[in-house]
């Protein structure tokens, strides 16, 4: 479980400072909505470590992950545009998802296989720039699943696609998180995609998170 406890953090010039406090199961998906400018994307890097609260506790299980730097923590962030190297090619870009001393064999068969859990085999030699944004997406799940960190962050990861491949994306997401037993934390304005896929829902209001 992942269990976020009275996380206090403020902006410079903020007089009443966030006061975070919520549950994230495994192979469920957390939804966190909430206007515009209330908080959610600070929420965010506060778990992901690129902020650091002054107060409350962010725990996976027993472990404290206030210490850890960034690339320390596990946990993996997808944005609502796509953070691809776009002038190279698929398969290097779910690379980037392993570390460095794997050797090529091993990181040729799972770039493979994470291409084809997230239903782009085939798409290994296109350069990331010629794929579609749903397409995109999907590569930045294969990364994503190579990586292998228990909480996924999405931070409006829908917004940029239509309708029909917002659906498609969704579901995939809702696919990995129960198969890789994956803590997501979803950060939306759009009711449907809460609605879809949220197990547990939290509205943003007044630096707080009420639980509905
Ligand atoms: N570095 C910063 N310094 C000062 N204030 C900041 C900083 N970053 C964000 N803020 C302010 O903190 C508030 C929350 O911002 P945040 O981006 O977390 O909101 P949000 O809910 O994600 O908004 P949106 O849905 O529009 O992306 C906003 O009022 C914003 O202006």
């Amino acid at each position: 479980m992942l269990r976020v406890d009275a996380l206090a953090f403020a902006h410079p010039g903020q007089a009443v400072p966030y006061n975070f406090s919520f549950d994230a199961a495994p192979g469920e998906i957390t939804a966190i909505s909430g206007a515009s400018g209330s908080g959610k994307s600070t929420l965010l890097d506060l778990l992901a470590g690129f902020l650091h609260p002054i107060a409350g506790r962010i725990d996976l299980d027993d472990a404290d992950l206030r210490p850890l730097l960034p690339e320390e923590r596990p946990v993996s962030l997808l944005l609502q545009s796509e953070s691809l190297f776009e002038h190279l090619r698929t398969d290097k870009n779910v690379r980037l998802g392993l570390p460095a001393s794997t050797t090529r064999a091993d990181a040729d068969k799972r770039v493979a296989q994470a291409l084809d859990e997230v239903g782009l085999e085939g798409f290994e030699k296109q350069i990331a720039s010629t794929l579609s944004g749903g397409q995109k997406q999907r590569v930045a799940l294969a990364r994503t699943l190579l990586r292998d960190r228990p909480v996924l962050l999405l931070d409006e990861p829908f917004s940029a696609l239509d309708d029909d491949t917002r659906v498609t994306i969704r579901d995939l997401v809702r696919t990995l998180t129960l198969r890789h037993r994956w803590h997501t934390v979803l950060v939306s304005h759009h009711a449907d995609d809460v609605e879809a896929l949220a197990s547990r829902r939290y509205q943003l209001i007044d630096g707080r998170l009420q639980p509905g």
